[in-house]
């Protein structure tokens, strides 16, 4: 089976709210595809959808070429944590995998391993209830790895845990993705996906806003600005304006100038004899790239929630 989810046209509407607005996107095996979007852009209800717990009103989700709903060993084919783990407090993790595991037809040896796989190895005996947010996380993502499945769904794994528990989750997406697997991951916050992902799907009020790699991403946002040091700040500008650069003083002793590579910028300043003491290439953070692509998403929001009030 193709470690893939395709969604395509997907739409989704409760009463007057659009959720999800004619949304085509592809998860392919190998990497970590993040879900971005504000809070209430969609991305809960699109896994939903492709869970096959609601019906979209128009489009498709595929799991693996079939919905998700045909599947006849769903567990072995799609892994997915939507909550953290909604256990009984007196039930204990590995009673809880347990039942699970046997429900779906899988060995009891499966349940061991995916304990030891999310580090519960030490509390699997204990009872759920006393278990912390980042165990109850741990304990839903052993419960998606039970059926080895090919492709991944998390929402929002990352989020209440604290920073070991974030970069454990990063660690374990990767790989997974390592592993020749499909990994859906969401989360509103584009910094919890840093370092963590490789591919990102964008979305804002429902919609596609934009479906590329990370690195793609990076340097588009990077926009070839270049940082300039220089204690002859004036002339710099002067010479690279004159060059056709943009150019913006940054501070006493420093200029931001674009659109001139940064080899060009130094045989300029050089053949001018202005002093420089430093040069560096602007690289945009995930997060800088992102509030770029979203910028009227959050704006729509912030305008409905005033409506609301
Ligand atoms: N069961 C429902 N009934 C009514 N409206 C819903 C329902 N589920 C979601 N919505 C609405 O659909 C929109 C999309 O919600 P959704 O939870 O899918 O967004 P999200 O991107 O997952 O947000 P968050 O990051 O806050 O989890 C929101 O406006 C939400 O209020």
């Amino acid at each position: 089976m193709d470690a893939t989810i395709e969604v395509q046209g997907l739409r989704k509407r409760y009463g007057p709210t659009v959720a999800v607005d004619g949304l085509s996107f592809t998860v392919g095996p190998g990497q970590v595809t993040g879900f971005v979007g504000p809070n209430g852009a969609g991305k809960s209800t699109t896994m939903r959808m492709i869970l096959g717990l609601d019906r979209p009103d128009g489009g498709t989700a595929l799991v693996g070429g079939r919905p998700y709903r045909t599947l006849r060993t769903p567990l072995c084919r799609l892994g997915a944590m939507l909550d953290a783990a909604a256990v009984h407090p007196a039930r204990r993790a590995r009673d809880h995998l347990l039942w699970l595991a046997h429900a779906n037809g899988l060995p009891s040896r499966r349940v061991d391993e995916v304990i030891e796989l999310a580090g519960l190895a030490g509390v699997a005996r204990r009872p759920a209830g006393g278990y912390s947010l980042g165990m109850r996380q741990r304990l839903g993502i052993a419960a998606a790895l039970l059926g080895d499945p090919p492709v991944l769904m998390f929402d929002e794994p990352v989020n209440g845990l604290d920073p070991e528990g974030i970069t454990w989750i990063r660690g374990l997406l990767r790989s997974l993705a390592a592993e020749g697997r499909a990994v859906l991951v969401s989360s509103h916050l584009m910094s919890e996906l840093e370092g963590g992902a490789d591919h990102l799907v964008v979305i804002g009020r429902g919609r596609l806003i934009a479906d590329t790699g990370v690195a793609e991403l990076l340097d588009a946002a990077s926009g070839g600005r270049v940082h300039l040091r220089t204690t002859g700040r004036q002339e710099a500008m002067t010479v690279l304006a004159h060059a056709g650069a943009t150019v913006a003083a940054d501070g006493r002793d420093a200029v931001t100038v674009s659109g001139l590579p940064s080899e060009r910028i130094i045989a300029l300043l050089t053949g001018a004899g202005v002093p420089f003491s430093g040069i560096a290439e602007h690289r945009a953070s995930l997060e800088e790239a992102y509030m770029e692509l979203t910028r009227d998403a959050v704006e729509f929001h912030a305008v409905t929630g005033r409506e609301r009030s």
